[in-house]
């Protein structure tokens, strides 16, 4: 019940995964950049990522962290509206996110200011003064969700330039970026879309802003003609733009096939599987584990796919359901959050997590010694 944070291994990853080691890097070595296409990865991929979220072809392009297309997507954003000094987010943001945006602003040192509101407050704060709104579309630590039409139409009717971090929507909730003409979205790949640790971030630009973009990370890989090794940077055209430098391709190869599960699925048919599930596991746990309080909007609709438990202990508390069977994580300072993906999670692995957890409630199992150490990776 973690998928939120890393997803699990998909049956069909260790043979491709072989198959790209052996046939493709051992048998053709470096032939392997045109024969097996791994050049091409990173936009073909993009485009069967964009085809779940509603982004047109050619529109998203696989590559790096996803802090670092967060630097990316932001100083494009910025660029767009260079007259403006005010970068808007909130405070259920991710880290990385802000930290990325406080060391671009550093850089550009133009007297830009990062002004980080409550998430709720988001709507009255956008103001004439704001260049870009930047948020993270689900809270990765409460699963609140923010609406994302109303937000970017409120912004763009400001002339706010509208970046979306789907981390913990792509693969968890229907997403329509093309409906919500939103400029930029980043997201990573190692969660709901089970791409494995390290998987590649992606990034989506409206398709008829690409053009226009200056890239601020100005690599080889996003130049025009990167075989010519001209000495000056002259952009791509199109999302290859984008780009920075060398695609990871074992990772890239992994996401391939993680992303063949997903053929046929429909996304308004797994949000409707991930509501039943967690509202069972909601009820179950509010009937069993009195001590326990909800720190996630009652009402799914406001929810992503992930449901967080305020907890006092909450930390042990993770350690022993852990050590039990049930895999969850802590979020400081005291919320057990658990993720709800129905490709792999179904009502009787809801029952019995409900059950586990109260047992460790109800006999105070959590308290054990060695449930209190905590490691460095929470
Ligand atoms: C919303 C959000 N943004 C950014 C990140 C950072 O991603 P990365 O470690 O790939 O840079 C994460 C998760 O780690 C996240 O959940
Ligand atoms: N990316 C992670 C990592 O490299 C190590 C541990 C955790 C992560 C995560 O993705 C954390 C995650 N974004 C969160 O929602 O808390």
């Amino acid at each position: 019940m973690d998928g939120n944070s890393l997803g699990p291994l998909p049956k069909s990853v260790p043979t491709r995964l072989s198959q790209t080691v052996h046939d493709e890097w051992g048998a053709m070595l470096i032939k392997g950049w045109n024969d097996a296409g791994w050049m091409d990865m990173p936009t073909r991929l993009g485009d069967r990522i964009g085809a779940m979220l509603g982004c047109a072809n050619g529109s998203v392009v696989l590559g790096d962290t996803l802090s670092i297309k967060v630097y990316q997507a932001l100083a494009a954003a910025l660029n767009l509206n260079p007259d403006r000094r005010v970068v808007l987010s909130d405070n259920g943001n991710f880290p990385s996110d802000l930290y990325m945006a406080q060391g671009l602003l550093n850089t550009l040192n133009r007297g830009h200011e990062l002004r980080v509101v409550d998430p709720d407050k988001v709507l009255e704060h956008i103001t004439s003064d704001v260049a870009v709104l930047m948020l993270t579309h689900i809270d990765y630590r409460s699963g609140r969700m923010h609406d994302m039409m109303a937000l970017t139409k409120a912004a763009q009717d400001s002339g706010v330039v509208v970046i979306w971090d789907l981390a913990h929507s792509a693969g968890a909730v229907p997403v329509d970026m093309g409906a919500s003409g939103a400029e930029f979205a980043v997201g990573c790949t190692y969660k709901y879309l089970n791409g494995g640790p390290g998987a590649p971030a992606f990034i989506y630009v409206r398709p008829d802003l690409i053009d226009r973009i200056d890239p601020s990370l100005s690599g080889w890989l996003g130049h025009d003609a990167p075989f010519a090794f001209e000495l000056g940077y002259r952009p791509a055209g199109g999302i290859d733009r984008m780009r920075v430098g060398t695609p990871p391709i074992l990772q890239m190869a992994a996401l391939d096939a993680a992303l063949d599960v997903w053929e046929g699925v429909s996304m308004d048919e797994l949000r409707n599987n991930s509501i039943a599930l967690s509202e069972r596991f909601i009820s179950g746990v509010e009937q069993h584990c009195p001590t326990l309080t909800l720190a996630s909007p009652r009402d799914p609709q406001l929810r992503g796919s992930q449901v967080s438990f305020q907890c006092e202990n909450g930390y042990a508390v993770m350690q022993a359901l852990i050590h039990h069977g049930v895999i969850g994580d802590f979020r400081a300072p005291d919320l057990i959050r658990f993720g709800f993906t129905p490709l792999y999670l179904d009502s009787g692995d809801i029952d019995q997590a409900v059950d586990i957890l109260a047992r460790i409630m109800r006999d105070d199992l959590w308290q054990d010694a060695k449930f209190q150490t905590r490691s460095a990776v929470t």
